[in-house]
């Protein structure tokens, strides 16, 4: 099938290739023109484990290229896929005016060339965007169309398996014409028999807030039982194991640490209680998740300020992990931000390390922050002489270290671990003073 791609982010471009892969005819198109460049120079501009091997593939095979011609690209596609930010407004709406400007571009191409496509959003839009994307095309062509509702629930670090091997695929359309599309184009990554749910564009719009809202609910009542566990002496690695072998509750995403992050729980949480609270309902539960996951982000640092009490100011802290979580150099909403800029403001020194954030920290981190660090090359030099170490994300490397190295390289083997990523005991033989989330403190 022929396929445009607009918006080449972290949706749009694994997307892209990874139709592409399928054996699509995929053409891609952005507005940033260094990034099409680098594309075209075989370059990936986002890391993301896997995706360099399909992305050469496809090139090699002449399936995938970029443009920053939006014309050329509604020419060259039958089902055009809408892959744009949709970023938090003041009041936390999604701001829909990339979707809703490139849909009026649409309505233009559509009259210049009046041929039957397909337009399908993919990012991540209140209920009743499609209604208004459909709205905008029609105010300017005649042409027949489809506007299609189609969320993505693919994961950062794991985007090419989510998207090759998708539990399922949510298709939201009333149009028999466009849903037999959609099942053509998604057949081959759902032949282990996983489901395409075809349901109405609103429905599945808010599918996708309900998924993420829910996950995020299910990290915060983690992180509340956590909080529990550290005032009554439990241990939450034993209340998760306790809980999520009961298949009712599930294993996954009951991993309790310093909150949630990234681009897309903060933003959609906010967004759907927002659009709850438009329609007139107060979507409590919501509310909480919100302020649970704002007081855990920086509940670190609250533990820091008990352990040292005044002295915090004069300590220099190690800090492993920048970016939101492992396998991503995605640093947007990520707890480092609100750990640094908070320990930067009461003048605590820092020196940072991660395998692949360094660069975009340097551009999201706030003053406070950025004036007290400085960066390491690797893992060990960071723990070379700092007072505490802090770590704010469980990159692999970061796992196995040998835990006699925290007491030879740092000036007291003090770690405020946001995700319990040590054994007690080993901790205790170690001598190492420990303090995680939701388990009982270690030589404190
Ligand atoms: N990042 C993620 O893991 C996921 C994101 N989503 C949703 O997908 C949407 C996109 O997210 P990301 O890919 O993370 O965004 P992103 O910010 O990484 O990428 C968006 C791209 O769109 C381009 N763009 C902006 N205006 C354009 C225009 N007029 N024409 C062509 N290109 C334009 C930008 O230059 C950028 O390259 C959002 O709604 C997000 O909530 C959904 C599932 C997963
Ligand atoms: O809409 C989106 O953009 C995507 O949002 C999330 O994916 P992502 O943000 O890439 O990452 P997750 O693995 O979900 O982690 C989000 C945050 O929750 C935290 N988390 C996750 C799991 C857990 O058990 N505990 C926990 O604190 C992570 O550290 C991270 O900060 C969803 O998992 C995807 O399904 C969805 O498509």
């Amino acid at each position: 099938m022929k396929i445009g791609v607009i918006g080449t982010g972290y949706v749009g471009l694994v997307s892209g290739t990874c139709f592409a892969d399928s054996g699509n005819d995929v053409i891609c198109v952005d507005i940033d023109e260094k990034k099409v460049e680098k594309m075209r120079n075989g370059e990936v501009p986002i890391y993301e484990p896997g995706l360099n091997r399909v992305f050469d593939r496809s090139i090699r095979e002449k399936r995938l290229s970029f443009t920053t011609d939006l014309e050329d690209t509604f020419q060259k596609s039958d089902i055009i896929f809408l892959c744009l930010p949709t970023p938090p407004g003041a009041d936390g709406q999604a701001d829909l005016s990339f979707v809703l400007n490139v849909a009026d571009q649409l309505g233009d191409l559509f009259n210049k060339y009046p041929d039957y496509k397909v337009v399908v959003n993919k990012s991540t839009v209140p209920v009743g965007t499609a209604d208004k994307v459909r709205e905008k095309i029609a105010a300017k062509t005649d042409t027949e169309f489809d506007v299609v509702s189609n969320p993505e629930f693919l994961r950062e670090g794991a985007a090419v398996e989510d998207f090759m091997y998708p539990e399922r695929v949510v298709v939201g359309t009333r149009s028999e014409k466009a849903a037999k599309m959609m099942k053509t184009l998604y057949e081959p990554f759902v032949r282990s028999g996983n489901p395409i749910i075809i349901m109405d564009e609103r429905s599945s719009e808010l599918t996708k807030y309900a998924a993420n809202a829910m996950l995020a609910t299910k990290i915060t009542f983690m992180n509340e039982i956590a909080n529990i566990c550290e005032r009554v002496g439990a241990n939450v690695d034993n209340v998760r194991r306790g809980i999520g072998t009961d298949s009712r509750i599930g294993k996954r995403f009951l991993f309790a640490g310093i909150g949630y992050g990234g681009s897309c729980f903060p933003k959609d949480v906010q967004a759907i209680h927002h659009t709850a609270g438009q329609h007139g309902y107060d979507f409590k539960i919501l509310d909480s998740v919100m302020k649970v996951n704002e007081s855990q982000k920086v509940s670190i640092v609250e533990k820091m300020k008990k352990h040292y009490g005044d002295s915090l100011k004069g300590k220099t802290v190690g800090v492993w992990g920048l970016s939101f979580k492992p396998e991503t150099d995605d640093i947007r909403e990520a707890p480092s931000l609100y750990i640094t800029d908070a320990l930067g403001k009461l003048g605590v020194k820092m020196k940072a390390y991660d395998p692949e954030a360094i660069e975009t920290f340097k551009e999201a981190a706030t003053e406070d922050a950025l004036n007290n660090i400085e960066f390491a090359s690797d893992r060990d030099a960071v723990l070379d002489g700092v007072d505490a170490l802090v770590i704010c994300t469980e990159w692999n490397e970061f796992r196995r270290p040998d835990l006699e190295n925290f007491t030879k390289l740092m000036k007291e083997p003090v770690l405020f671990d946001g995700r319990n990523l040590y054994d007690l005991e080993r901790a205790e033989e170690a001598g190492i003073t420990y303090i995680s989330v939701g388990r009982p403190s270690v030589n404190a």
